[in-house]
């Protein structure tokens, strides 16, 4: 039962982490939680004790069928239409069906067998009554809570993510220049809605710096998720370095990849397991890159160091604090290409500066794709903007250096107009 259970875990785990992004928008976040938790529970302790209890009855009856028949073969006739009538009518009903053949064959009895044959075989018998009861109720139990194993198997026939590993596998050091190409690339979150990049083509040069601007929903962070490939496109190619990212397998392509989200994410774990979750680097390197982020005193501080415990989202530090924890892991990761979700509302500017001002230094000879929400950054050619990217409803509109696209007079230099951004 238990090597059923852990397989049967394993199996859900496998399958939900291979879940694609519209999967968990379309399941609720507490469905997932309640196949972990309550449905493997049942499996874990209540399906084993069912069964366990289920089995020990049917072995009961068994043997209690064979010490009557054998002390009084012509109980037989009584057990033999008991056990019928249990499994095709109510147990209510069989109660008093047992105080009926017990009578009777008391009085066929009476002559032929002796009195304490009769006493053992009815006591017996009576025993089968209870035995019967339980057994039925944990046979309900166990068809009630097979239910729990059929939701958990059910992850196992929806739609899955693409291949973690291929056979072709992008060579050791990819991506080396860094130079990212979308051709024409098409793509929708589902089929009933419409595209929201709609044909993009575009190509950065080695080590190239773009800002990527545009209205709330014209596509920023789709583009985004079509690089990690969280969405896939209907059309077009993306290509790295040479390789078209669809032929390589998933991990191949985010584990070669770069991102700062928006939304600073931590994990519960120590500081260590959340700056290093493979454990490839030495403290050393942990340390050096702490002090690149300008944590090196605040983690001294703290009472266990790098083993300081990290609360579920990273709520015992400061979102300050969390956005230099996730530069400081970007930093340790250090790959060519870097995608930069530009943290809005929740980091102050001090922090935001720093981080800007860390990345700039650090990740200069690297591919860096800023997702701009607020054009002051982009309008600055010293934090982020060689190159800007104008969205606008899934298309591009513009794609020059900030100055060019100024004197265009195009979407971009309305924009700029429109926030009121002085020159
Ligand atoms: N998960 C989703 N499911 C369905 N449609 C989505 C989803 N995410 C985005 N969209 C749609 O795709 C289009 C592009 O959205 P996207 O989030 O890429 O815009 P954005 O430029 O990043 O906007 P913002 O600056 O507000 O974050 C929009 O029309 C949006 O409604």
């Amino acid at each position: 039962s238990l090597s059923a259970s852990r397989a049967l875990h394993h199996q859900l785990l496998d399958n939900v982490l291979h879940l694609p992004l519209q999967q968990f928008e379309t399941t609720p976040v507490g469905q997932i939680i309640s196949r972990f938790t309550k449905d493997l529970f049942i499996v874990d302790v209540c399906f084993h004790f069912y069964l366990r209890t289920w089995l020990n009855c049917t072995l009961d009856v068994i043997g209690t069928i064979l010490v009557i028949t054998s002390a009084s073969p012509l109980f037989i006739v009584v057990v033999i239409p008991l056990g019928y009538f249990y499994f095709t009518v109510q147990v209510s009903f069989l109660g008093n069906l047992m105080v009926f053949f017990a009578a009777l064959f008391v009085v066929l009895s009476g002559n032929t067998v002796s009195s304490s044959t009769v006493g053992l075989s009815i006591s017996y018998a009576l025993n089968v009554i209870q035995i019967l009861n339980v057994w039925v109720r944990r046979a309900c139990e166990i068809e009630t809570n097979a239910v729990s194993i059929e939701r958990i198997c059910e992850y196992a026939t929806v739609d899955k993510e693409e291949p973690w590993i291929l056979s072709k596998r992008p060579p050791v050091g990819w991506p080396d220049r860094g130079i990212i190409e979308f051709v024409n690339y098409k793509a929708h979150y589902r089929k009933d809605l419409g595209l929201a990049l709609n044909g993009v083509s575009f190509q950065t040069q080695s080590n190239e710096k773009v800002g990527i601007v545009g209205r709330t929903g014209a596509g920023k962070s789709t583009l985004t998720n079509c690089l990690f490939r969280v969405l896939e496109g209907c059309e077009g190619k993306i290509i790295i370095d040479g390789i078209d990212i669809s032929t390589i397998g998933l991990h191949d392509l985010r584990g070669n990849l770069n991102i700062i989200p928006q939304d600073p994410i931590l994990f519960s774990g120590t500081l260590q397991s959340n700056l290093d979750p493979l454990g490839k680097h030495s403290d050393f390197e942990l340390w050096e890159v702490l002090e690149l982020c300008d944590l090196k005193d605040f983690v001294q501080s703290l009472p266990k160091k790098l083993l300081y415990e990290i609360s579920e989202g990273g709520e015992n530090l400061s979102v300050g604090q969390r956005q230099l924890v996730c530069l400081a892991r970007a930093l340790l990761r250090k790959t060519k290409i870097l995608v930069l979700d530009e943290a809005t509302a929740s980091v102050d500017m001090e922090t935001d500066n720093f981080v800007q001002s860390t990345i700039k230094r650090e990740f200069h000879n690297c591919t860096v794709l800023t997702i701009a929400h607020r054009l002051h950054t982009v309008m600055d050619s010293e934090r982020t903007g060689k190159c800007v990217l104008v969205l606008d409803a899934g298309r591009i509109l513009e794609y020059d250096t900030p100055q060019n696209l100024l004197q265009r007079k195009g979407a971009f230099s309305e924009m700029v107009a429109e926030a009121g951004i002085r020159r």
